[in-house]
């Protein structure tokens, strides 16, 4: 029942509850109600007068939506919990990980580095590790490195996806990522990434950049597939790659064209790629590169 004027009434028991209770008189039974009702008057009127004192000077708490004060009063009374869900798993998070504006803290530069097997990915991300102090991961060899690992629970499935030139589930291979740059960032202090191999398939893409950090630009080597083709099985002599083979290759063309190649377009559409043409000299390929990183910004550190 609410405390108001109007309609506090006194009960009064049809029956006595014990017959120690000295009898209830209307006018006794009000008089701890009335205290009551000052005290809620007294304590709206100062909660009104502090709420419309401090509105408009921009430091309210109380011009503030529910959610943000419930979260600020959280962050207030929890300082220990962190303001960021970076705890969460990324399939969890609502907001990147990282930030990709430098001036931020937790920030991270990711350049995606995409191209058709054997255009040359790996080769010039190691130029690029070396001249410009980037960290390289590439997909594919953390992918390779969990299916090694003894204990994994997805070592066979990983296997037997690359064997036949699919895409491994997204939320493995984020994982992967994600793992390997906080263990960059932590013991290297390390920032800037090359993401190798990946996104693939639109549904990584737009995973990573939503949960992890959204990319600077897609770095995309572009050769004819025949060439590709002779680099491949001229690697596969010594690679020990299960995929360096004829008929994986054939398959790993197919998965590029139909798959990764939407992913390049789309980035494209959006002006977020620089493309390099692959199909010459390593050092030629190179040259490129670096004339495209200068013209974006991207010093050597
Ligand atoms: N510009 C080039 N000209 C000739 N050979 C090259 C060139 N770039 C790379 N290669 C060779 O081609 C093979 C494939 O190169 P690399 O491993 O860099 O390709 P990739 O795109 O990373 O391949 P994958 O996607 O299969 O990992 C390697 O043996 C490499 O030495
Ligand atoms: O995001 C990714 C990246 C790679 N894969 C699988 O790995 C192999 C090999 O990748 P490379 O980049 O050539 O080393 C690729 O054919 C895919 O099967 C993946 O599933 N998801």
């Amino acid at each position: 029942m609410p405390l108001t004027k109007g309609t506090a009434k006194p009960t009064t028991p049809a029956q006595p509850i014990t017959a120690k209770q000295p009898p209830r008189q209307g006018h006794k039974d009000q008089l701890p109600v009335i205290p009551l009702i000052a005290l809620f008057f007294l304590g709206s009127g100062a909660f009104y007068l502090l709420v419309h004192t401090r509105a408009g000077t921009g430091d309210s708490h109380y011009e503030f939506s529910r959610r943000d004060r419930i979260n600020s009063y959280i962050n207030i009374i929890m300082p220990v919990i962190p303001s960021s869900d970076a705890a969460l798993p990324a399939t969890e998070r609502k907001q990147p990980l990282f930030s990709p504006d430098d001036a931020a803290k937790n920030h991270a530069l990711v350049i995606f580095v995409l191209g058709g097997p054997g255009a040359g990915k790996g080769t010039q991300c190691a130029n690029l590790v070396r001249d410009y102090g980037f960290r390289h991961l590439s997909a594919g060899d953390l992918l390779r490195a969990e299916q090694d690992r003894p204990g994994s629970e997805y070592g066979d499935m990983i296997r037997n996806i690359i064997r036949e030139g699919q895409i491994v589930p997204s939320e493995v291979t984020i994982a992967l990522l994600e793992n390997a740059m906080q263990d960059t960032i932590s013991s290297a202090n390390n920032r800037r990434f090359l993401i190798d191999g990946f996104p693939r398939k639109m549904d990584q893409a737009l995973a990573f950049e939503q949960r992890v950090v959204p990319s600077r630009f897609t770095l995309f080597f572009d050769c004819p597939e025949e060439t590709m083709r002779e680099r491949l099985l001229e690697r596969g002599k010594t690679s020990g790659r299960a995929d360096d083979n004829a008929e994986s290759i054939a398959k790993r063309f197919r998965t590029f064209v139909e798959t990764s190649m939407p992913v390049v377009e789309h980035f494209e559409s959006e002006g977020r790629v620089v493309k390099v043409n692959a199909s010459a000299t390593p050092e030629e390929v190179y040259r490129r590169v670096q004339e495209q990183f200068a013209a974006r910004g991207i010093s050597k550190d």
